[in-house]
């Protein structure tokens, strides 16, 4: 019999096994393919936690697998000793099936530890996890989120004690814990009742929403010279952002804010939208009729978990879509034009973003004498520069971003945050409005003066096993047999990051890249433009991104054709 077969009939003989999964086991007898795909293998305890479809198997998403997880996360806190631990860990789960239960799980499996926790009373956003790691000077934080990934998933992402999700240091030590333990040990001794009445149990409610509100309010940079009565359609997608945006916008005094009714109220099934992400302006469908009804300037969507914030503008009358690194680009300018005004911008101001993230945003912090790094993808390694300039305080970070739609504005807390994001996003917007300009109208100026840059992110689904293989092969046989030289842009750097080095097309010559490994490789042309390729670590994609630059607009968007049309047949050549 097959491993996975076997791991499938093991679960089937577990007394204790719920009943639910249980069930749903015994549905799938004959279902070979679906066996497989949920016993031939664990979960992977990854960087970014746990990410995984629902339901019955190691493979995925269940009391079991997310359980062992807490325990094994538990150990790695007790390690570092009694007052590390003494702690304690903050909690919060997003609008998703499964995810309040999980949260109190993993509470009462880290107070059956002896292990403090502070559990968020019902859904809150990413961003305000992170903020209470820190307001509590918690060890960690867990997450109970699968972010803007489709319904059937779920997920659990772990903080550490600066408030930033974990980098693979921890990540591996959980991993070896996990090893040791078994999937179906019964983890909790303790009644929620005797934890709360032990002192280990806090259930937060209003506390940390206050101090969360008050300081996202800070971040405004040009309160008194905006159009408050800019019109504002908000939808938070059925997720987490709803009160806490909404709370900040009111208080700000926008006074012409629309909130998309089908997606106010949290709801796990995301019942308007197959797909909860945003970045895919499918999403906007809903906004966008209720954006013409009443007459708006800006559309402001946030994933489910409101760590990330995408927008659309009305551009003449008409809707027009901006990219993550449109967004980025802007607030940049936004900062660095209002505190260079105001005389706020520190000497030692420094911007983080990814690889994958474009080059316009590097351009304008260079016109204000403002270093910007380059890390991995995952806000992780971004804000990872924000807790080590705390202490080295060799600089002082203002603003991480990635072309992914996420933004994190300032240092109180160490994620991308929707909620702030869409406070910048409403107050920029608002002040170009006072001066009679859109986003748009401001985005082109920015052109005028840096150049014309474009860019597109193409993601290639390929589900299961199989699509998990091909990806592999992709990866592999592209760097092999790479699309070369296009059409007038000459190939000159090849960049792999899971070697470290960088070659040089022409001479051969090779240097080093001194980043951390991962599977990315980025090619570079001697007009400016360049390309990369990964698999996405969250999702099953394969994802390509393509940034070029011109003296104009067209002939930027020409190179993105052609780029874009050469490497893509060769990628989908890889069978
Ligand atoms: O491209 P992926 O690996 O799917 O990652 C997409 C995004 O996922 C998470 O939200 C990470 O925190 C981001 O940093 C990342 O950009």
């Amino acid at each position: 019999m097959n491993d996975y077969k076997k791991e499938y009939e093991k679960w089937l003989t577990v007394p204790t096994l719920d009943a639910d999964l249980k069930k749903e086991l015994e549905e799938i007898g004959n279902k070979e393919e679906d066996i497989k795909d949920r016993f031939y293998c664990d979960l992977s305890f990854g960087t970014a936690g746990l990410r995984g479809i629902l339901g019955a198997g190691t493979n995925r998403m269940n009391r079991y697998v997310v359980g062992r997880a807490t325990k094994a996360l538990g150990l790695v806190i007790q390690k570092q000793g009694k007052e590390f631990a003494a702690k304690g860990v903050a909690i919060a789960h997003d609008c998703r099936i499964m995810s309040p239960e999980f949260a109190k799980m993993c509470a009462l499996i880290l107070n059956s530890m002896g292990i403090p926790v502070y559990l968020f009373d019902s859904l809150r956003p990413t961003p305000e996890l992170s903020y209470a790691v820190r307001y509590y000077h918690c060890a960690a934080g867990i997450n109970i989120t699968a972010s803007h990934n489709p319904k059937i998933y779920n997920g659990y992402k772990v903080y550490w004690e600066e408030g930033s999700q974990i980098k693979s240091d921890i990540a591996n030590q959980v991993l070896e814990e996990i090893g040791n333990l078994d999937l179906f040990e019964e983890n909790i001794s303790l009644k929620e009742e005797e934890a709360v009445a032990k002192g280990l149990l806090h259930i937060v409610n209003k506390e940390v929403d206050e101090s969360f509100y008050e300081k996202t309010m800070s971040i405004s940079l040009r309160d008194s010279e905006v159009d408050k009565n800019i019109g504002i359609v908000y939808t938070p997608l059925n997720g987490a952002g709803n009160i806490p945006v909404r709370t900040v916008l009111e208080r700000m005094g926008y006074t012409n804010v629309h909130i998309v009714k089908e997606q106010e109220m949290p709801d796990g099934t995301f019942p308007t939208i197959a797909y909860p992400n945003p970045e895919d302006h499918a999403a906007f469908a809903l906004s966008e009729e209720l954006a013409l009804k009443v007459g708006a300037d800006v559309l402001i969507a946030t994933d489910p978990d409101c760590d990330r914030l995408a927008v659309e503008v009305v551009q003449n009358g008409k809707i027009e879509a901006l990219n993550g690194n449109q967004v980025g680009v802007l607030i940049i300018n936004y900062l660095l034009t209002s505190m260079t005004e105001k005389g706020t911008l520190p000497n030692n101001a420094a911007m983080v973003k990814s690889i994958v993230t474009g080059e316009m945003g590097s351009a304008i912090a260079k016109e204000y004498g403002v270093k910007m790094f380059n890390v991995l993808t995952g806000f992780k390694n971004i804000c990872a520069l924000s807790n080590e300039w705390d202490n080295t305080k060799e600089y002082t970070y203002i603003f991480g971003y990635e072309e992914s739609i996420g933004y994190n504005v300032g240092s109180y807390l160490r994620d991308k945050d929707g909620v702030g994001a869409t406070l910048i996003l409403a107050e920029m917007a608002g002040y170009y409005k006072k001066q009679g300009k859109t986003l748009i109208d401001v985005l082109n100026e920015l052109y005028e003066k840096y150049g014309y840059y474009r860019e597109d992110t193409i993601s290639i689904v390929l589900e299961g096993i199989e699509g998990q293989e091909r990806i592999k092969r992709m990866m592999v046989e592209y760097r092999k047999n790479n699309a070369g030289s296009i059409g007038s842009s000459n190939l000159i750097k090849v960049t792999d990051y899971l070697t470290s080095e960088s070659t040089n097309v022409l001479t051969g010559e090779k240097s080093a890249v001194e980043i951390e490994k991962t599977d990315a490789v980025e090619f570079a042309f001697d007009d400016g433009c360049w390309y990369s390729l990964r698999p996405s670590g969250t999702e099953p994609k394969i994802k390509l991104y393509i940034y070029t630059k011109a003296d104009t607009a067209e002939k930027a968007e020409d190179k993105l054709t052609e780029i874009k049309t050469k490497v893509l047949e060769v990628l989908h050549s890889i069978k």
